[in-house]
Formats: structure tokens, C-alpha cells, sequence
């Protein structure tokens, strides 16, 4: 068989995400190439973007690259992932999760001030909302770009600390010193490499359900429909969480926010899995149900 062509883009996390895959794809006896995307393939494509479906920011590219036959597979994050896939694009396989958190970054003149005092940076309206609820009037600002590029604007001041995904740190291998934040949700399937691939490449599908973790699915299923039921494409403060415990029950979080932090709603369960229940839909129809709608109008009113 040829070697398979592993997409990604060129980002030091989403290579070094695209590199776990290639090494459990070789640890099965697979041949694998990596091919970093860079820009766009737009010119290739016959039809306009938005009428295949094509919407994520972090993914458009790859798509592009999967709809061209430039690329087999395609390794994102899962979390940049929009829950709507482009027509003939399917999310084949999810690693095993590692880090789900979210973790708080100080720059090296902050390490002393109280959490409510800090001045935090980030982009995220979850993250800014659900710090927000528990230290209402922290000043924030924006921050972009990949994790070197932030801890570097943090250290000329940009603001005291930053939040970032624990497992995006890890992956760095960066040697930095970090708080967990109790209060804090992670963003629906946070903390997972997701594959995705073209319904038609049959042979390589199969391959892929090789190295994808069961328990990671069935959690990210449930955090991805929550949250699709809930937004309907708009970018809200949402967090979802779901861990499988040791009686192998499934637990899940989940938590709608307004933007300054003041309404929220949330949900703390557990419950017995099988696959014939949509239980991330349920439990968003709950959330709505309990005062959900009137909040998500608020949320998209003010975005
Ligand atoms: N939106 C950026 C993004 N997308 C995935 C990760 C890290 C890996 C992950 O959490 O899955 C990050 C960085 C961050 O949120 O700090």
C-alpha cells in the first residue's frame, strides 16, 4: 500500500499532532508522510466555498486539501473543529485524551498577585466569561497567535497571565509553571487530535478506527452534540466535559455562560451509556428547557 498523506497545518502544535498520528499509524505497520498545508487550494475547486459547507477558520484549508485528493487524512484539534462537517468529509477517528484542562499561565512580574487581581489576557469569550463569574470586574485583553507566541507577548506585558489548554503545553514540551482552575470548563472536546477524512477513501477509513479510543468518542460525541444543539453557529461561552468513571458510568459538565460572566447555566450528570441514546442532545435540551433558550438569545444578541 502507499503511503498515507497525513494533512495538517504548520503550526509547531498541529505538527507535532500530526506526528502522534504518523507514529501510531507506523506502530501498525503503516506507511505514513507528513504534507503541512500552508494556504489555500481555493483555485482547484469548482464550486464556492460555503456551498460545500466549508465554514472553520483552523480547518478550511485542510478540507480544501481533502476535497483535491491533495492530502488522505487531515489532523486537527479537535476542538477547532466546527460541528458541522463539509459535504464529503467525515471526523474518522479521535486520539485518547490527555490533558482536558484549562490552566492559568503568570508572566515572571505576576507571581504573586492574587487570582481576582490579576489582568488576564485571552480571546476566548468562554474563558473570559466563566473567570468572569467567579472574579467579576477582571480587566482582560486580546491575545492571538500559537502558545510560543503568547507566552512571549505575556512576558513584554500584554497583561499579568494567560489561560491556555493544558494539553497544548504539554505538547510543547515547554517547561513553564501552571495553575489548575476548579472553576474553570473546558471547550466541548478540548484536549483531543481529531482525524478526519473523505467518505469515499473507504480502505484508509478503515485504518484509521485502528488507532482511535473508544471512550474518547463516545465522550466527544456527547460534548459535540451538546453543543450543536445548543448554538446553532453562533460562538457562545459554552464549556462540555465527559469523562467515563470507574463504574463505567459517563459524567458530564456542561455550563452556558452570558458574556460578562452574571447568567449561567449549569449541568452536572451522570448516567449509563448506550450508543442508542443521544444523550448530547438531551442533556442541551434540558439546559434550554432550564431557562437555556432565553439565555442563548441573550448571548446572541450581544455577540
Ligand atoms: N484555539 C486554539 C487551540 N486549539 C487547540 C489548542 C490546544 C490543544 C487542545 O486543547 O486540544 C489550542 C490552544 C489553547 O486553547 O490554548
Amino acid at each position: 500500500m502507499k503511503s498515507i498523506r497525513i494533512g495538517t497545518r504548520n503550526s509547531p502544535l498541529a505538527l507535532w499532532q500530526a506526528r502522534e498520528v504518523a507514529r501510531k499509524l507506523q506502530n501498525k505497520n503503516f506507511k505514513t508522510e507528513i504534507v503541512p498545508i500552508i494556504s489555500s487550494g481555493d483555485k482547484n475547486l469548482t464550486q464556492p466555498l460555503y456551498t460545500l459547507g466549508i465554514t472553520g477558520i483552523f480547518t478550511k484549508d485542510l478540507d480544501i486539501a481533502l476535497l483535491n485528493d491533495e492530502i488522505d487524512i487531515a489532523v486537527h484539534s479537535l476542538k477547532d473543529v466546527p460541528t458541522n462537517l463539509p459535504k464529503g468529509i467525515k471526523m474518522i477517528s479521535v486520539l485518547e485524551r490527555d490533558f482536558p484542562q484549562d490552566v492559568l499561565v503568570r508572566n515572571s512580574r505576576s507571581k504573586n498577585i492574587d487570582l481576582k487581581d490579576l489582568k488576564i489576557a485571552t480571546s476566548s469569550l468562554r474563558r473570559r466569561a466563566f473567570w468572569l463569574k467567579e472574579f467579576p470586574g477582571t480587566e482582560f485583553s486580546d491575545i492571538r497567535g500559537n502558545v510560543q507566541t503568547r507566552l512571549k507577548k505575556l512576558e513584554e506585558g500584554v497583561a499579568d497571565a494567560t489561560l491556555f489548554s493544558l494539553a497544548g503545553l504539554k505538547r510543547m514540551n515547554l517547561d513553564i509553571q501552571y495553575e489548575f482552575l476548579p472553576f474553570m470548563l473546558s471547550a466541548p472536546s478540548q484536549g483531543v487530535v481529531g482525524i478526519a477524512g473523505h467518505e469515499d477513501k473507504t480502505e484508509i477509513n478503515e485504518i484509521l478506527k485502528n488507532i482511535s479510543d473508544s471512550q474518547t468518542e463516545i465522550c466527544t460525541n456527547i460534548e459535540r452534540t451538546f453543543l450543536n444543539t445548543l448554538e446553532g453557529g453562533c460562538t457562545a461561552p459554552i464549556g462540555a466535559f465527559a469523562e467515563i468513571n470507574d463504574n463505567n458510568e459517563v459524567r458530564f459538565l456542561g455550563r452556558i455562560s452570558s458574556l460578562n460572566g452574571e447568567n449561567t447555566i449549569e449541568t452536572d450528570e451522570i448516567f449509563q451509556y448506550n450508543s442508542s441514546d443521544n444523550f448530547g442532545e438531551k442533556l442541551a435540551q434540558k439546559v434550554l428547557n432550564n431557562g437555556g433558550k432565553e439565555l442563548m438569545s441573550i448571548i446572541k444578541m450581544s455577540l
